[in-house]
């Protein structure tokens, strides 16, 4: 036997040493297929098989370039009204983790308590699962939420359509309807619809109440690890409804953060005029916006907002800071996004704004800040779940700036200046 071969031998016996100690992999899923169909309004249809809900929907269809991170993104309250294209061609071979809490009380996996999207479709579902963290398969998660999933579709067709023709209306059609082969006449647009309205809570609530800064959170659709990331840096958040006043009550608070969220911006116009009055403010607190939250506040800071062609959704978009020209790689889930062409032009309408960060592949913009006030935004996630973690350092400095201002009306002055006495004018008797 050749050196060679015994050197290869040897790999592969040890390759085989390795996966007999890996843990089992669960094979949970029934072999009865049903079949299914992505109907996109255009008229295209790529029919598959069911391995989800047994039910239809109706969404957006719009994709992701994410390599992992399907629990994450299917709880992600911002794809609600969508189906989810995944172009990373295997899917569900890591399976789907507990409703676990962090000290905290947030799901320690999921981005909100349920799954979000209106279905999923990907070209190679995995019914063998395998991770620590796994408690059942996606499928089986699927159908216990009443989600439908298709699996054997030519995903890359799919992107290529949504790529050229734009994010499409689409039906995810399940069960034997599909072998009818009915045209679908109606395609609900999920935009119309208030979506923020549909994903920010009700009521309101405080995290981490002993934390050292305050921090006034307007969810719009907020994801858990947005909620950590502040928490986890020592902030107490207090979470309110999209379209609370928060003017009326940030004399209690040090900070102000806007959330993320689903569907149009312009639905939550309520909150764009609440944050109009926030910057007209003589005695700003800083303010911080992620995803939607830059949206919402360059609209309040007179920007226009546009609907990309299919938007930038992955864990992979480069995003370019317009102060150092450093480039991170940023974790993005967005279908609109601000016209900012108008901060560089010279005797512009908006007065005081400048361009944060640029998308390094297609100029749009990816965040906005004041030139004096502070005020910022940024397009990406920098809490990144899942995706790269590197600019996480957003919410340090925006806490910093609160703490500052936090100190700012606590300090009192080093010495007190009491008023001075006068001294009483004591008759004085005179002896003569
Ligand atoms: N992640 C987000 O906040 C998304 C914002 C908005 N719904 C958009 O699609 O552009």
């Amino acid at each position: 036997m050749s050196a060679f071969n015994k050197a290869a031998l040897m790999t592969c016996s040890m390759a085989m040493r390795s996966i007999a100690t890996r843990p089992t992999l669960f094979d949970s899923e029934a072999p009865k297929a049903v079949p299914a169909a992505l109907k996109l309004k255009s008229g295209h249809v790529f029919t598959g098989t069911s391995f989800g809900a047994p039910i239809s929907s109706f969404g957006e269809a719009v994709f992701t370039t994410s390599l992992v991170g399907y629990p994450e993104s299917m709880t992600d309250p911002s794809y609600r009204g969508q189906i989810l294209v995944f172009t990373q061609p295997l899917i569900g071979n890591y399976g789907v983790p507990s409703q676990e809490k962090d000290q905290f009380g947030l799901l320690k996996y999921f981005e909100s308590n349920k799954i979000q999207c209106q279905g999923i479709v990907v070209n190679d579902y995995a019914t063998k699962y395998s991770h620590w963290t796994a408690v059942e398969s996606l499928g089986e998660w699927c159908a216990r939420e009443g989600i439908p999933a298709i699996s054997g579709v030519d995903t890359r067709a799919i992107v290529h359509l949504l790529r050229d023709q734009g994010s499409t209306l689409a039906k995810l059609e399940v069960g034997d309807e599909v072998l009818e082969n009915k045209e679908v006449v109606e395609f609900p647009n999920p935009n119309v619809r208030n979506l923020v309205s549909e994903a920010s809570t009700k009521e309101v609530y405080e995290l981490n109440p002993l934390g050292d800064v305050k921090i006034a959170l307007i969810d719009c659709g907020v994801k858990e690890n947005i909620l950590r990331c502040l928490v986890a840096r020592g902030a107490s958040v207090t979470v309110f409804p999209w379209d609370y006043d928060f003017n009326q009550v940030m004399d209690q608070y040090d900070g102000l953060f806007i959330s993320n969220g689903p569907g149009d911006p312009r639905a939550a116009s309520k909150t764009v005029q609440n944050l109009t009055t926030a910057f007209k403010n003589p005695a700003p607190k800083p303010i911080f916006g992620i995803c939607m939250g830059n949206q919402l506040m360059g609209m309040a800071a007179g920007l226009d907002v546009y609907k990309l062609q299919f938007g930038n959704r992955g864990h992979n978009q480069p995003a370019v800071n317009m102060q150092n020209g450093r480039c991170s790689i940023t974790s993005q889930n967005h279908g609109y996004a601000l016209e900012d062409s108008v901060l560089s032009a010279p005797g512009s309408v908006v007065q005081g704004w400048e361009k944060y960060f640029v998308n390094a592949n297609d100029g749009s913009n990816e965040g906005i800040r004041h030139l004096t006030k502070p005020f910022s935004s940024v397009q990406f996630h920098p809490e990144a779940k899942g995706g790269p973690q590197d600019t996480e350092y957003l919410f340090d400095d925006f806490l910093n700036l609160a703490r500052a201002e936090k100190l700012k009306h606590s300090q009192k002055p080093f010495f007190v200046a009491e008023p001075l006495s006068v001294p009483k004018k004591v008759p004085v008797e005179v002896i003569a």
